[in-house]
């Protein structure tokens, strides 16, 4: 099996609830959605950050696994993108010998029922200001990948909302009413460089409902990848 992978690299991981811990990241390419603010580009080749290497894509499932069971120090290995769920079977076909974190758009309900397996979810719930169109199907998709994939004694998993300045507050809140049986907790990431003044008025509306956080992407102000 192989993979369209853009980049493999260590670093901390920057967002979320497990902001700061070591991880290796395998950055697919390729994206089913289209967000206004994505900061994210795909080299053609996959640049392996970790061994110095330039590779040929598509990229073979041995090579990723060799990759992954030669990490050091790691918490777990970042599957993100792009979007990973892209790339189930292949993400699904490989051994499970560190802890799997799936970084998610969370809109293809058919490719996650295949990553059961994973350990950590990151899962982005999109806000409509995020997407140019066809915003109501890709949320009760987004309601059901989250169902699929939700918070249990085995796993945990959790939703980022990505936040500009102005937003629907109602909107937001109605969203997150959605899938919040499904989440262990909730975390507002500013786009980047944004005004964070309404985003601290949702989270204090939105602690009524859930465990709300406020963490911008870390690794920008680090100056790390
Ligand atoms: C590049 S995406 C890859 C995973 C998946 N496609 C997704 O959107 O969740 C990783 C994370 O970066 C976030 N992100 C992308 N561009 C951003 C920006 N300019 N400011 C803040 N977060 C951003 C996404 O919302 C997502 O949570
Ligand atoms: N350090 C670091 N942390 C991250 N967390 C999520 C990322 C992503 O692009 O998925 C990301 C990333 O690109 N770099
Ligand atoms: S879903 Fe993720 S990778 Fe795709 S465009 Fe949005 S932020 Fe970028
Ligand atoms: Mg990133």
């Amino acid at each position: 099996m192989r993979a369209n992978i853009s980049e493999i690299f260590y670093s901390i991981q920057g967002e979320g609830i497990f902001c700061g811990v070591r991880q290796l990241f395998v950055r697919f390419s390729g994206c089913n959605l289209d967000c206004y603010y994505c900061d994210t580009q795909y080299s053609e080749k996959c640049v392996d950050y970790a061994s110095g290497r330039e590779l040929e894509n598509p990229v073979g499932i041995d090579y990723v696994q060799r990759v992954i069971d030669s990490a050091t120090s790691i918490h777990s290995v970042s599957f993100t993108g792009g979007e990973p769920l892209l790339y189930a079977d292949f993400i699904s076909g490989l051994e499970k010998t560190r802890t799997f974190y799936l970084e998610s758009n969370m809109s293809l309900p058919e490719e996650a029922r295949k990553l059961k397996h994973v350990d950590i979810v990151a899962g982005d719930l999109k806000v409509r200001e995020a997407l140019r169109a066809g915003y109501e199907e890709i949320y009760e998709r987004t309601v059901e990948t989250f169902r699929i994939l939700r918070d249990s004694k085995e796993r945990v998993t959790f939703a980022k909302i990505v936040l500009p300045e102005q937003f629907d507050f109602e909107d937001v809140m109605a969203r997150a009413e959605g899938i919040s049986d499904y989440v262990r907790c909730f975390v507002l990431q500013p786009v980047f460089g944004s005004d964070v003044r309404n985003i601290l008025k949702l989270q204090e509306k939105m602690l009524e409902l859930a465990d709300t956080r406020v963490i911008p992407q870390v690794h920008k102000y680090l100056g790390v990848r």
